[in-house]
């Protein structure tokens, strides 16, 4: 029998210090069972403490990427995170419609517009190529409420208003909605509520942890649901999936570096020496 995984594609930016991007991806990736490829679509200079500095790579180079990926060994499952500009967005839009994102290919979108540390990793014009080309391709859109803010301007402060949020930006297009409440602070537990096209809602609660090391998190979560779509789950299942994933990844977040440390895939990396 052969060992080969599922193959899911990460179309993202990366971060030099490890936490966040496609370094965070890949991890969740192998840590869900799925062989993770990557498109780079940007290289940033950053540490626990921020972004210095970004520097997009040519559209077309992004673009080819992914056609060199599905081209070859195919792509169960594909995400995006940073996309820096609308210039990438759009060559990530025309390559994607190529090869069956969002049609075939089940696509998540984790619309990243800033780091945690409040540092530009999408241009601002950039948003309504995000609304109108990236969103309406997307099987599952998974902002946090800064993001909601700015792609539909909702202030998300409870459940019926992330209930709004969720409509509306299933009013753009998506296939489903997924609004994070890691940022909806003073809440004994962390509420993601997903919204499916025919108005279905899911809950997915935990325990809030008291840690400031949540680097990453947003992007292991949109990862580990991509690799149980990549795994053939139906959408919800493999919600469940990332929630338990990124529960367990903050629970042994561990400091780095003088600011912000990441949710860590460590101790189940590790798990093989036990076994
Ligand atoms: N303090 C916490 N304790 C437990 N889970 C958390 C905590 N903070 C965030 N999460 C979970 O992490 C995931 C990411 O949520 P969040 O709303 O922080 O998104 P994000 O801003 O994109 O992430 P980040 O900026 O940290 O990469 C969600 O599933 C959320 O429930
Ligand atoms: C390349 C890249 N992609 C995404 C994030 C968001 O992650 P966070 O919100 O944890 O800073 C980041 N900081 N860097």
């Amino acid at each position: 029998m052969s060992d080969t995984p599922p193959v899911a594609l990460a179309i993202a930016g990366t971060d030099s210090g490890g936490g966040a991007g496609l370094t965070a991806d890949v991890r969740a990736f192998t840590a869900c069972g799925v062989h993770g490829a990557v498109a780079v679509a940007a290289v940033t200079v950053q540490n626990s403490v921020g972004v210095q500095d970004f520097h997009p790579i040519p559209p077309e180079v992004v673009a080819a990427q992914i056609r060199a990926v599905a081209g070859d060994m195919g792509v169960d499952a594909a995400k995006t995170g940073m996309l820096a500009s609308t210039a990438i967005i759009t060559a990530v839009v025309e390559a994607g419609d190529q090869v069956g994102l969002g049609t075939r290919v089940p696509f998540v979108v984790d619309p990243v517009a800033a780091s945690m540390h409040g540092h530009a990793l999408l241009a601002p014009e950039a948003l309504e190529a995000v609304r109108t080309l990236l969103i309406p391709r997307a099987t599952l859109v998974t902002p946090n409420l800064d993001e909601v803010r700015l792609l539909v301007g909702v202030e998300v402060v409870d459940d019926d208003t992330a209930r709004e949020a969720a409509r509306a930006l299933l009013d753009l297009g998506a296939g489903a909605a997924l609004v994070k409440g890691g940022h909806l602070e003073g809440s004994a537990d962390v509420v993601d509520l997903l919204v499916l096209a025919d108005g279905t809602e899911h809950r997915f609660t935990s325990p809030r942890r008291s840690t400031e090391h949540t680097h990453g998190g947003g992007d292991s979560l949109a990862s580990s649901i991509t690799a149980g779509l990549a795994r053939g789950m139906a959408l919800v299942e493999a919600v469940a999936l990332g929630k338990a994933y990124i529960t367990r990844a903050v629970e042994h977040a561990y400091p780095l570096g003088a600011g912000h440390g990441p949710v860590s895939s460590v101790w189940s990396v590790a798990a093989w020496e036990r076994s």
